[in-house]
């Protein structure tokens, strides 16, 4: 969709709709505008990677559209839901119930098994995990073999892959992964990108990335780039394009 249609309105398959989107921050006597009028939607089971240079509002805009921050002006809309107006409270349960975050520096727990991270999510909302759901997302991710490990037993990327799983586990509207490959060697990227890019193709899960990485936008399906708080390119790439990807 363009920035156009988004003004209209949420369409059905659209995952997150922002209006408008303004966020200043105060640096001293300076206003800074990291987001000036960001007007976008992100479709349901596609792979969104968010570039542009330092500065340009990447990690403003993850953060106001996932409800880390709040916003000076604008709406967005996450999985049917306005986050603008909610209270703290109301935003951590919509972070909780509807979004999977994966980080550059993996933020497991080094005293937890690769498993109890992964159910992590799932057993701190008082569930049982679903066995069956871990099983799959394990033999989908490469990691079965290694749920038993703590983390100071695995490879990045493997700790990367389990932080992927703890993201998914719950069944989130949507996955944010702030510079995934930004910690991994090239090969371990090259797989971290791989496995997101199953879990949107095998799992029909919405994955939003922001990455300075360009071999990571190659595995995209659309490139949304910012520069000065704005959307100044939006580019949609073919499935010939993307590698790994499902023809
Ligand atoms: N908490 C804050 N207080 C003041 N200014 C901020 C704050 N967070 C971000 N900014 C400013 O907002 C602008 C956008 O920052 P942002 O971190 O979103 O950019 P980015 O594209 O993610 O950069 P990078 O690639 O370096 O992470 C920058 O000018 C930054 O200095």
């Amino acid at each position: 969709m363009t920035a156009h249609a988004a003004a209209r309105g949420p369409a059905p398959d659209d995952v997150i709709t922002t209006t408008a989107l303004v966020k200043t921050y105060r640096q001293g006597t300076d206003e800074v505008r990291a987001l000036d009028g960001v007007s976008v939607a992100v479709h349901r089971a596609r792979f969104t990677a968010v570039v542009g240079p330092s500065g340009s509002g990447k990690s403003t805009l993850m953060h106001c559209v996932a409800g880390l921050d709040t916003v000076t002006s604008g709406s967005v809309v996450l999985d049917g839901t306005e986050l603008t107006g909610l209270s703290d409270r109301q935003l951590t349960r919509v972070r909780r119930k509807r979004i999977g975050f994966v980080f550059q520096s993996f933020n497991l727990l080094p005293q937890l098994t690769a498993y109890e991270n992964i159910v992590l999510p799932v057993t701190m909302s008082g569930r049982r995990p679903d066995r069956e759901r871990v099983d799959h997302l394990c033999e989908v991710l490469g990691i079965a073999h290694r749920l038993s490990h703590r983390p100071a037993e695995l490879s990045g990327g493997q700790q990367q892959r389990v932080a992927v799983a703890r993201a998914l586990v719950a069944r989130p509207a949507v996955v944010f992964a702030d510079e995934p490959t930004g910690n991994l060697d090239s090969r371990a990227g090259a797989e971290v990108l791989t496995m997101l890019r199953r879990a949107v193709d095998e799992l029909g899960q919405t994955v939003v990335m922001v990455t300075h990485d360009p071999a990571a936008t190659r595995y995209a399906d659309r490139v949304l780039a910012l520069a000065d708080g704005r959307v100044v390119r939006d580019e949609h790439t073919t499935p010939d394009d993307t590698p790994g990807r499902r023809r």
